[in-house]
Formats: C-alpha cells, sequence, structure tokens
C-alpha cells in the first residue's frame, strides 16, 4: 500500500475529478459519453511529479474503464477520444506503465480511512475512487490492499534469509523464513475475508466487467485490434485489463524462494509485470538475482532449515489453492447461473487480464507443489 496518497489533483484539473468523483452515478444515468466529450483538453505537464502522475493516472484510468464499458460489451467505443486519450499515454509513459487500469495503483494508492483516528487495516479502508461504487468494489479492492500490506512482512523475511545465506547463518535463515511463512499464511486468511462484503454475484455481473481491457471477446467480436487512443496512435492499442495478477507480491515470494514456472505462464507474468510500477519490476528482479533460499536449504545440511523452507512453499502453494477457490466462486459459479448479466456475456471465460485463467493459475500453483525439497535419502521431509 501507498502509505500516503495524494487524495486531490490541483483545481486546474477539476474538470477531470469531478468526472472521476461521480462514476457511479454518471455510469448509472447513461451521461457519462457526453459528460467526457465536453472536457476541456488539459495540459499534463501542469502536473507535477509522482504521486500527481499516479493520482492522475488513477483519475484517468477509472474514468476511461468506464467511457468504454458504460453501454455493455455491444456498445463499446472504437476510440477513446482524445482529452482522455493523450493525457492518459503521457502520464503512463512518466511512471513506466500500460496506458491502462493497473489494478495496484487502483487498489494501493485508491483508499482513505474511515475513521481518520483508526489504524490502517482492512476494516478501516475505503475506496476514493470507484467505476459502480457500493461496498462491494470497496471490499474488493480493499481486501487486495490489506493482502499487499500482510505481503511486507513476506518480502522482509526473504531478504533477512537472502543475507543470511550470504552469510551462511543457518538460525538466522531459520527465523527469517518463519517470517515468511507466517505473512503467506495471514496473505491466505484476508484472503479468505473477500466473502463477507463482496458477493460474487456482484463481482460478476457488476464490478468485472468494468475491469476488463481491449483484449477482451467483446472487441474481438467487432473484428477490433484494441482501442484507438485519438491523438496518441492511428492503429488500435491493446492493453490487458485490471487484475490482481499485476500486484508483485507473489512474483516476489516466487522469485525470493526460487520457485520457477513453466515458459508459457512465465510469459503471461511476465506480460503483467508490464502493469506494475518500475520499482516494482526492479524489486522482482533484484530478489530472482539474489542469494538463493532455495539451494541454501539443503546446501546448509541442517533438517530445521529444509523443513521451514518447505514450510514456505506449503504455504505459497495453499494460497495458491485458496485463490483457485475464490476464482471458482466468484467466476466459473456466477458464469454458470441464469440470472447472468448478458450485457457483458462475453468476458465470461477469461480473466480480467484476458488469459484463459483455470490453466494458468493450476500451473503456477503445481510448479510450486513440484519445486518441494526432499530428504537426501529421497523421503518427504
Ligand atoms: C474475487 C476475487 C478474485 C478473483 C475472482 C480473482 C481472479 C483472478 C484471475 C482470473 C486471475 C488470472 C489472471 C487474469 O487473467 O486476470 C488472477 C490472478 C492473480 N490474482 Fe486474483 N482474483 C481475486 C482476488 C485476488 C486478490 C485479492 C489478490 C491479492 C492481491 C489476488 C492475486 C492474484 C495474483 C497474484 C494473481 C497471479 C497469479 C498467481 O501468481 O498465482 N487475486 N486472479
Amino acid at each position: 500500500m501507498n502509505e500516503n496518497p495524494l487524495r486531490k489533483l490541483p483545481d486546474y484539473f477539476d474538470p477531470w475529478w469531478k468526472i472521476a468523483t461521480r462514476l457511479p452515478q454518471l455510469v448509472e444515468d447513461g451521461t457519462l459519453r457526453d459528460e467526457v466529450h465536453k472536457m476541456p483538453f488539459l495540459d499534463y505537464r501542469q502536473l507535477n511529479g509522482e504521486p500527481e502522475w499516479r493520482l492522475a493516472h488513477r483519475v484517468l484510468g477509472f474514468t476511461t474503464q468506464c467511457y468504454v464499458w458504460t453501454a455493455g460489451e455491444k456498445h463499446i467505443p472504437q476510440t477513446l477520444p482524445k482529452n482522455l486519450a493523450v493525457p492518459y499515454w503521457e502520464v503512463s509513459k512518466l511512471l513506466g506503465i500500460t496506458p491502462s487500469l493497473c489494478q495496484l495503483i487502483a487498489a494501493l494508492d485508491n483508499w482513505v480511512l474511515v475513521d481518520p483516528e483508526g489504524p490502517v487495516a482492512l476494516d478501516n479502508l475505503r475506496t476514493v475512487l470507484n467505476m459502480v461504487g457500493g461496498d462491494d468494489e470497496s471490499w474488493f479492492f480493499m481486501v487486495s490492499g490489506q493482502i499487499e500490506m500482510d505481503c511486507g512482512a513476506a518480502l522482509c523475511g526473504i531478504v533477512e534469509a537472502q543475507q543470511a545465506v550470504k552469510d551462511l547463518d543457518v538460525n538466522t535463515y531459520i527465523a527469517a523464513l518463519e517470517k515468511v511463512e507466517k505473512a503467506v499464511r495471514k496473505m491466505k486468511e484476508t484472503l479468505s475475508r473477500m466473502r463477507e462484503r463482496s458477493r460474487p454475484w456482484m463481482f460478476y455481473n457488476v464490478l468485472r466487467p468494468f475491469v476488463a481491457g481491449w483484449d477482451s471477446p467483446a472487441f474481438k467480436a467487432k473484428g477490433w485490434k484494441g482501442l484507438i487512443y485519438e491523438g496518441v496512435s492511428p492503429e488500435p492499442l491493446c492493453y490487458g485489463g485490471g487484475s490482481a495478477a499485476q500486484s508483485a507480491t507473489l512474483p516476489c515470494i516466487d522469485a525470493g524462494l526460487g520457485i520457477l514456472h513453466q515458459p508459457e505462464e512465465e510469459k503471461v507474468c511476465t506480460n503483467f509485470q508490464s502493469q506494475m510500477l518500475p520499482l516494482h519490476r526492479d524489486l522482482i528482479k533484484a530478489l530472482a538475482d539474489g542469494p538463493s533460499v532455495r539451494h541454501f536449504a539443503t546446501f546448509s545440511k541442517n533438517s530445521r532449515a529444509l523443513r521451514v523452507y518447505n514450510a514456505c512453499l506449503q504455504a505459497v502453494a495453499d494460497y495458491r489453492t485458496f485463490h483457485l477457490t475464490i476464482v471458482t466462486q466468484y467466476i466459473i459459479i456466477p458464469s454458470r447461473q441464469k440470472d447472468t448479466d448478458k450485457k457483458y456475456s462475453r468476458q465470461a471465460g477469461l480473466g480480467t487480464g484476458g488469459t484463459g485463467f483455470m490453466m494458468y493459475l493450476k500451473s503456477l500453483r503445481n510448479s510450486v507443489v513440484n519445486a518441494f525439497h526432499q530428504n537426501d535419502d529421497g523421503t518427504e521431509v
């Protein structure tokens, strides 16, 4: 989570802000596209530094998603008007990410405390900008945010474990990996809270269609290769939608624990990284290039070290297995229900990031299971 996200753009950008903060209402009454067409062409160069670029990306990103999907998949536009497209493109370039919804800017920056005196914790967080509005949307993004916070302890543990490998310090290695295991277990516990306030039907039928990208079947059905960003490129540009797969959390844990995926899945993961902030991409790479925590589990010839390394793998496998359960409850089951909103039916079989997701997610989980070390005599630890 961004500890101190900017809450407001300078007054000059009020025309953007006034639309972005009313998106659910404008979508509901069908006036959003008219409002966007009336919006002045603002000079993005009036934005000053990364906090303002990030907030601008969020404002323009949420507005773009709603602009595209507001009238259902049959009525998507071929072109994003230049008063949205050009600043979105330019700000994205400044940030080093794509001009498309990046769930982690949406989730990591998009929070405010319910009780300003209370803690920065899931029960006291709500979203600032919303696409469709309501508690279901807010809870969905804030659960992602809390998982990011939970993951912080795992990342510290991995860095400490890498240092311990360098120092050949087995006790510190064990203590560090115990932290990693505990943090990943906490991430799973938080993910299980998704069901408290974000309902599968609402997610599938109401929120999910709005986070889809231009690689969605709705674009393919029209024979379009993407969305034309007016004033940027005459050719359509194709970007995936928002997905928590753009989170650096699990890629960092995989990299730190030395978990390798199949080439096909690795390609998809790398693609998701283009929608991460460059600093997050750098962190994944630094952890992958660091001292090998995986190798040390056997090299140290210490059964406790081996056990704790395997316990971390077990926690990651359990997390991914549970995530698959959530995906089944929130996408697979609602996609089979009769009352599913046909306005957006084409997106049923795909992840919002556009992947054929069940095979992909199962393969990622299986790579963790296959990474388990055994004792020297081949027995399970
Ligand atoms: C209703 C809840 C959720 C659903 C339906 C869901 C669905 C999906 C889908 C379909 C994918 C495949 C990639 C794509 O095409 O988008 C995915 C990947 C992923 N999701 Fe979720 N997700 C949910 C919640 C979360 C949350 C709260 C997190 C935590 C930040 C998360 C983390 C991930 C990660 C890291 C991946 C990449 C695959 C991996 O490393 O295992 N998801 N999710």
